[in-house]
């Protein structure tokens, strides 16, 4: 199978002044191409850490990162900018939109940076947000719009460069259990759809059971790999 990521060895220590935070130690494991992943933990355990890491967000005190066979930390911060935007989508549990721009601009705005025209960049996004549902939303701002309707935003927004990998914190967590368990269906079908891997922080066991595998974080380790039910 092909692998898009392998994260090896990653430890992390945060320094502040004098204090040190071992958070993650020898984490390794592999991100298969389509394959759906769940990092699960509990609070503190270090998962938004590592998933920060994975997409060139952070760096780790030891280890690395090959994203297609290529150490991300190597990389100068222009052309880690450039994979993140090409290769790379972000789903955050509070959406992260700009809220001066409408949901259509929101969804356009990786395709503009990654050097498309804007009438492509736009249609893409505008056909994009069809397939989430919110034709009819076009020209609103985040304000104006409801907290599922901001998280399908964000979804079109992290899929529109059909990256090959999309890395989520908490994406239904600010949502009610209905709402979050049809945004994640969506981003799942959509996915599969655009062929991309996923990786998933939740603290919802059932929403984790869904996804091809399980990774639990326990006092910065990899403790536990569970198959979740087949696709
Ligand atoms: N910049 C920082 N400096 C020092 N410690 C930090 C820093 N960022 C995070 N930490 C610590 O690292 C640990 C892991 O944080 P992280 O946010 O990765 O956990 P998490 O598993 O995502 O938690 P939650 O489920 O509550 O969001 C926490 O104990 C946190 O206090």
């Amino acid at each position: 199978m092909q692998e898009i990521l392998v994260c090896r060895d990653i430890s992390k220590t945060y320094h502040d002044g004098a204090v040190d935070t071992a958070v993650l130690s020898d984490i390794s494991f592999q991100v298969n191409a389509a394959e759906h992943i769940a990092i699960l933990g509990s609070s503190g355990s270090g998962k938004s850490t590592l998933l920060h890491i994975l997409g060139g967000l952070d760096s780790p005190t030891h280890g690395d990162v090959l994203f297609h066979g290529q150490s991300m930390f190597s990389l100068s911060a222009s052309r880690l900018a450039a994979l993140r935007n090409q290769h790379m989508g972000f789903i955050y549990q509070f959406h992260h939109l700009l809220a001066e721009f409408t949901a259509l601009e929101n969804v356009a705005m990786p395709c503009l940076i990654g050097g498309l025209r804007p009438t492509q960049a736009k249609q893409k996004a505008s056909a994009l947000l069809e397939r989430v549902g919110l034709s009819h939303r076009l020209k609103h701002k985040p304000a104006a719009l409801s907290g599922g309707e901001r998280q399908r935003v964000a979804i079109a927004r992290a899929l529109v460069c059909e990256p090959a990998l999309v890395l989520a914190d908490e994406p239904t967590g600010n949502l009610d259990h209905q709402t979050g368990i049809q945004v994640y269906a969506l981003l799942r079908e959509l996915s599969h759809e655009f062929n991309t891997s996923f990786v998933v922080v939740t603290h919802d066991r059932e929403l984790a059971a869904q996804m091809d595998r399980t990774l639990t974080i326990v006092d910065g380790q990899l403790t536990a790999t569970s198959i979740g039910h087949e696709q």
